[in-house]
């Protein structure tokens, strides 16, 4: 890969919330800005922990004092197998999926976290048949009331953005000359060889910002919900005539490449599938030999120093798995947010143990805080916004104004420890800071919520 994303920080939200914007460079940049740092344009191959040392694709060995695992992960695919089910991770595979996009007529959405809830929303042209295993729309990361709050946006048209896209790569960039144009969502039907290591880095934030998410209809979005499904099966057209076949009726009509029966007895018709499941650590290329404790995620364990279970390995990102005892506000979810969090905070472990200096568990993992944008909304979720693990006599308090604004609460003993804060709330910081202070908030009630009151000067 000749390009790293570069993080360009747009300013902190609150002390815990950063926002960023994104852009493509080429890693030259890095290293003229950090004069002690080489990077080498290789796939990791192997690594032998006794010996500390790794060994790329191309065969070169290199040794190593302290060693950080940061590969992240890859899409959690329904199938590997099916060429019509495509998973969207780098900038490959979503110049890919807006390539076939451009053909198709409908396609299915399996998934109900992050790229499904940005995809529905985003994609216009084409028919979207969207089967979501749950009562609501976007449970990793909303409550039934968030999502029914956000449901009218499906309907409503997309507003305009003047977005300046900073990832050219998708826009410019043509296939090369006799490349291949079958539409194969599966890379090793791309050539470019199979395993782990091929993808690229996982796109991030408004990675469909300045791209045409586009099909063949003329039609805006056109978003149909399937609740309480999974997959139950994908045909292939000539699967579907089979006699064995023939008592399964498509919902739409005409002749489709390939079909996917639902576990609610349906069965759509479909250009091609988007598997929109989660993510595998990458942690292949590294196993063999080694004896690394994996959590139960498939992801390397890893303590408050951001250490493996080999001696002088860390991990850091989408690779790792957090096994030290979380504060009861925080929870790993694999986001950007957190993996640049525990790289920075890798790269001061394996500085402070290479002197020789103690280091504590850094301030950010006391409280979980994410912010993105879903359905044009500003979004930002803190602590355990979802009440995650917390005892059933936890209590909510909501406010919504309906197109403008959707805010909850969860407090425990009376104290906040949770948050979800869809649309221009200007509310994070101050919810931060209770979260955080702990304090007591049994007096105020639900006046908590009261829009009448400015609770940012009321708690200053
Ligand atoms: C479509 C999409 C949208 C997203 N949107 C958001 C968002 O809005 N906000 C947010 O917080 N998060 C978002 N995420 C999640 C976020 O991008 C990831 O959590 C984050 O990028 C993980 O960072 P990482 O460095 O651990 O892994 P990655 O970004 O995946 O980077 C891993 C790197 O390791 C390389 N690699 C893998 N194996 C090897 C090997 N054997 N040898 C050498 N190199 C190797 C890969 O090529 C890659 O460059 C999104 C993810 C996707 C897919
Ligand atoms: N704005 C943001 O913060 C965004 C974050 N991301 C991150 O990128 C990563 C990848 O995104 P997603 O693939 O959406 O992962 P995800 O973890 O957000 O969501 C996966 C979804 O797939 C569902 N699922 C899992 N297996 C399934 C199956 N067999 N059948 C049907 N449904 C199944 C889960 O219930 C869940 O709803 C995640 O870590 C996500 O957090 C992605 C896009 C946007």
């Amino acid at each position: 890969k000749l390009c790293f994303i570069g993080l360009f920080l747009s300013g902190k939200v609150s002390k815990t919330l950063e926002e960023f914007d994104v852009e493509e460079r080429p890693s030259s940049v890095l290293e003229e800005k950090c004069p002690n740092l080489t990077v080498i344009h290789s796939a990791v191959k192997s690594l032998d922990t006794q010996s500390h040392t790794v060994e790329t694709a191309d065969g070169h060995v290199f040794g190593y004092e302290k060693l950080c695992i940061c590969s992240g992960g890859r899409p959690k695919l329904l199938t590997q197998e099916n060429p019509y089910v495509l998973g969207i991770r780098d900038t490959d595979s979503a110049q890919e999926f807006q390539k076939r996009l451009s053909k198709a007529k409908t396609i299915v959405v399996i998934g109900n976290g992050g790229i499904a809830l940005e995809l529905v929303f985003e994609v216009e042209g084409c028919e979207v048949i969207w089967a979501v295993k749950d009562k609501a729309i976007g449970n990793t990361f909303f409550d039934p009331g968030a999502a029914q709050f956000l449901i009218p946006s499906l309907e409503a048209d997309k507003p305009e953005r003047a977005a300046s896209c900073k990832r050219p790569r998708y826009t410019t960039e043509e296939p090369a000359t006799g490349g291949s144009h079958t539409f194969t969502a599966d890379r090793h039907a791309r050539g470019r060889g199979s395993g782990p290591t091929e993808t690229g880095s996982a796109l991030g934030p408004d990675w469909h910002e300045g791209i045409v998410l586009r099909g063949a209809e003329q039609v805006s979005r056109r978003v149909s919900v399937e609740y309480q499904c999974e997959v139950e099966r994908i045909l292939t057209s000539e699967e579907l005539l089979s006699s064995l076949q023939q008592t399964l009726r498509p919902e739409n009509g005409g002749s489709w490449p390939v079909y996917i029966q639902l576990t609610n007895g349906k069965t759509f018709g479909c250009d091609f599938v988007v598997s929109a499941t989660g993510v595998v650590p990458n942690t292949e290329p590294f196993l063999h030999g080694n004896k690394f404790v994996l959590a139960d995620d498939g992801g390397l364990q890893v303590d408050d120093h951001m250490m493996t279970s080999e001696t002088d390995v860390y991990a850091a990102g989408d690779v790792c798995t957090a096994c030290w005892e979380h504060s009861p506000l925080w929870q790993q979810m694999r986001l950007w947010t957190q993996a640049r969090q525990m790289g920075w905070y890798a790269g001061r472990c394996m500085a402070a143990h290479v002197l020789s200096e103690p280091i504590e568990l850094d301030f950010c993992f006391e409280l979980f805080s994410h912010i993105t944008k879903f359905f044009s909304y500003k979004v930002v979720l803190l602590g355990k916004f979802n009440g995650q693990g917390l005892e059933p006599d936890h209590e909510l308090l909501v406010r919504c104004t309906k197109g403008q604004e959707y805010v909850k609460v969860v407090l425990s003993g009376g104290r906040m420890v949770g948050a979800v804060l869809i649309g221009e709330t200007d509310l994070e910081e101050t919810f931060e800071n209770l979260i955080l202070n702990q304090m007591d908030l049994t007096p105020y009630g639900e006046e908590l919520l009261n829009p009448n009151i400015d609770i940012e000067d009321y708690f200053d």
